[in-house]
C-alpha cells in the first residue's frame, strides 16, 4: 500500500484546503506532516513571535485534523532528509502541498524538494490557495482571474484514511531553535482565534474601519487583525473574502458606514494577493532594488548608531519611538504607522531598506514576505514607480495621536512634557532634564536632503525606460478587463510622485 504526504506549510487549517481535498481524491492513506526546519528559524527574518504563533496554530490544527480521522505528525529537521526517511520507511509515492511564495530560503528549499521528488519518483503536486498565480506571463487580466478564484465554492473534505505506523516528534520549544523571547502582548494563534476575529470585525468592530484604521489607538480594534492568520493560513483568504462578500450583501445601502468599511476591507484582501504576486514574479525583490538605479543610493552598511536607535525606539522622535516600542511588545502596527516608521528609517535616517526591513520582518507577527518586501521598497522609494511619501513624524504624531495618549503610554520618560510639545519635546524649556534623547536628525533638513538625492536618481539616463519595465511587470491594471488605461509612469515632480507631509 502506498501513501500520500500532505505537507502543511503556511496553510494551517482543514477548511477550504485545496491540497487536502486533492489528497482525499487520491484515495491512498494520508500522512499529514509539519516539518519544523531548524535552519529556517536561524534566518535573519525569523523571530520567536512567529514561532509562538505557529505553535498555537499547530495545536489547533491537530484538533481539526482529529475531527476528520487524521493525526498531525511533526518531524524536526531539514525537509529533504525528513521526506526521504518517510518515503523509504512508509512507501510514499505522492507529496501534496500548497504553492508557497516565501522568502529566498523557502524558495531554495522547495527547489531542493522538487529535485528530490524528481529523483525518487515521487509526484509532488502544488496547488494554489489564493489568487497568486505561478509562472504568470503578464499582469493583464490577473485581477479578473483572481476574483474568479475567490468566487469559487469553498473546498470541504470528509474523514480520510490515515497512514498508520508513523512516529512523530514533539514540537521543540523556541529555545531549542535558538529563538529569543516572544512578544509579551502578541496575538494568539490558531483557527479559533482567527474565526473569532473575522466574526467580530464583520459584525461589530469594523463599522468605523475607514475612519479609525490609521489611528494608533483605535486602529488596533477597528482593523480586522487577521494578518497573522492569513500569513499562517489558519483561515483561507477565500473564506475571509466570501464572508465579507456576504456581509456586503447584508449592509448594502444602509448608510451607517458598514458598506464602505466592508468595501475597503475587501480591497485590502485583494491587495494582499497583488503584493504577493510581485514576489512570486520577482523573488529578487527581497534583496535587490526593484528599480536598479537605486542600488547603492544608501550606504550598504547602515549607520549602526542610527539603526540601533530606530530599532530600540530611541530616536528622540516621540511618535516614531512609541510606534517602535509598541511594535516590539505587540507584534503589530497599523498600515499608516508601518509606512511611517519605514519612511523615517529610509529617508530621514538614510538607512538601507534591507537592514531595516529585516528588523521589521522579525517584529511583525504577520510577516508575509511578498507583502513585506514590496511595501518596504515602496516606502523607501526604490521601486521607481510609486509615489514617494516622506512622512513627517511630528505631523503624523499630531494628526494620528492628537491627545498624545498613545505616545505617552509607550514613552513614560515624557510624562512631564506639556501636551502641546509632546511630539517636539526638544522645544520644551525642561528638555534638558528629560531622560529621553534629543532627536538624532533634524526632521525637515533630513527630509529635504533625502528628497533631493532620490530626485537626482530619477533624472538619470534610462530611468524612465527601466521604470516602464517595472510597471509592465508589477503594476496593477486599472480598467475592467484588467489593462492599463494610461501610462502610469508619471515623472513630474508633483505631489503625487514626491509627497511631503509637512
Ligand atoms: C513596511 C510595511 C510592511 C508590511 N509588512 C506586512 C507583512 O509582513 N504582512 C502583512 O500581512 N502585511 C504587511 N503590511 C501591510 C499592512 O500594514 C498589514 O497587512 C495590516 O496592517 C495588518 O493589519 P490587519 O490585518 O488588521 O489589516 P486590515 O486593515 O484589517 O486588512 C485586512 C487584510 O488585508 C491585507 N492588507 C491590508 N493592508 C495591506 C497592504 N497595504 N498590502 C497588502 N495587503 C494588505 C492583510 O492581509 C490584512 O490582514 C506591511 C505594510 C508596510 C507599510
Amino acid at each position: 500500500m502506498t501513501g500520500t504526504i500532505l505537507w502543511f506549510k503556511r496553510d494551517l487549517r482543514v477548511a477550504d484546503h485545496p491540497a487536502l481535498a486533492r489528497a482525499a481524491q487520491a484515495g491512498a492513506p494520508v500522512l499529514p506532516l509539519y516539518v519544523v526546519e531548524p535552519d529556517l528559524w536561524r534566518q535573519p527574518d525569523a523571530d520567536a513571535r512567529h514561532y509562538g504563533f505557529l505553535r498555537e496554530s499547530l495545536l489547533d490544527l491537530k484538533a481539526q485534523l482529529a475531527r476528520i480521522g487524521l493525526r498531525l505528525v511533526i518531524r524536526v529537521g531539514a525537509a529533504v532528509p525528513v521526506l526521504e526517511a518517510l518515503r523509504r520507511d512508509h512507501h510514499i509515492t505522492r507529496l501534496i502541498s500548497h504553492e508557497e511564495t516565501g522568502n529566498g530560503w523557502t524558495f531554495a528549499r522547495d527547489r531542493a524538494v522538487a529535485d528530490w521528488a524528481w529523483g525518487q519518483g515521487v509526484t509532488w503536486e502544488e496547488l494554489p490557495q489564493s489568487g497568486v498565480v505561478r509562472r504568470l506571463r503578464g499582469r493583464d487580466g490577473w485581477a479578473v482571474a483572481r476574483d474568479r478564484f475567490m468566487a469559487q465554492p469553498l473546498v470541504t473534505v470528509a474523514p480520510l484514511p490515515m497512514l498508520e505506523g508513523v512516529g512523530a516528534q514533539p514540537l521543540p520549544g523556541a529555545g531549542a531553535l535558538g529563538l529569543g523571547a516572544d512578544a509579551p502582548a502578541r496575538q494568539v494563534g490558531g483557527r479559533a482565534a482567527g474565526l473569532a476575529l473575522l466574526g467580530s470585525f464583520l459584525t461589530t468592530r469594523g463599522q468605523d474601519y475607514r475612519r479609525a484604521m490609521s489611528s494608533p489607538l483605535q486602529g488596533a480594534d477597528a482593523c480586522s487583525r487577521l494578518s497573522p492568520h492569513l500569513a499562517f493560513g489558519t483561515l483561507s483568504l477565500r473564506e475571509a473574502e466570501q464572508a465579507a462578500a456576504r456581509r456586503a450583501g447584508q449592509v448594502r445601502g444602509a448608510g451607517d458606514g458598514w458598506s464602505g468599511a466592508v468595501q475597503s476591507f475587501r480591497s485590502r484582501l485583494a491587495w494582499r494577493d497583488h503584493f504577493i504576486q510581485k514576489l512570486e514574479d520577482e523573488p529578487a525583490l527581497e534583496w535587490r532594488c526593484l528599480h536598479p538605479a537605486y542600488e547603492g543610493l544608501r550606504p550598504d552598511q547602515p549607520d549602526a548608531a542610527r539603526l540601533a536607535a530606530w530599532t530600540r525606539g530611541e530616536t528622540g522622535l516621540p511618535f516614531v519611538d512609541a510606534c517602535m516600542r509598541s511594535l516590539a511588545a505587540t507584534g503589530w502596527l497599523n498600515f499608516r504607522m508601518r509606512s511611517m516608521v519605514m519612511a523615517v528609517a529610509s529617508y530621514h535616517l538614510w538607512l538601507d531598506w534591507r537592514a531595516t526591513g529585516q528588523h521589521l520582518a522579525r517584529m511583525f507577527t504577520d510577516y508575509e514576505p511578498g507583502i513585506h518586501w514590496s511595501q518596504v521598497q515602496m516606502q523607501s522609494g526604490t521601486t521607481g514607480i510609486n509615489t514617494l511619501r516622506i512622512y513627517n513624524p511630528v505631523k503624523q504624531g499630531l494628526d494620528q495621536d492628537p491627545t498624545g495618549a498613545f505616545t505617552r503610554s509607550w514613552l513614560p520618560e515624557l510624562a512631564d512634557v506639556p501636551d502641546g510639545l509632546l511630539q517636539e519635546p526638544w522645544r520644551w524649556d525642561g528638555a534638558g532634564g528629560l531622560r529621553y534623547p534629543a532627536p538624532i536628525v533634524d526632521v525637515k533638513t533630513a527630509a529635504a536632503a533625502a528628497r533631493d538625492r532620490v530626485w537626482a536618481v530619477r533624472q538619470g539616463d534610462g530611468f524612465r525606460a527601466q521604470a516602464a519595465k517595472v510597471v509592465r511587470k508589477h503594476a496593477s491594471r486599472k480598467d475592467a478587463k484588467g489593462r492599463f488605461q494610461r501610462d502610469p509612469v508619471r515623472l513630474k515632480k508633483d505631489d503625487r510622485q514626491m509627497g511631503f507631509d509637512f
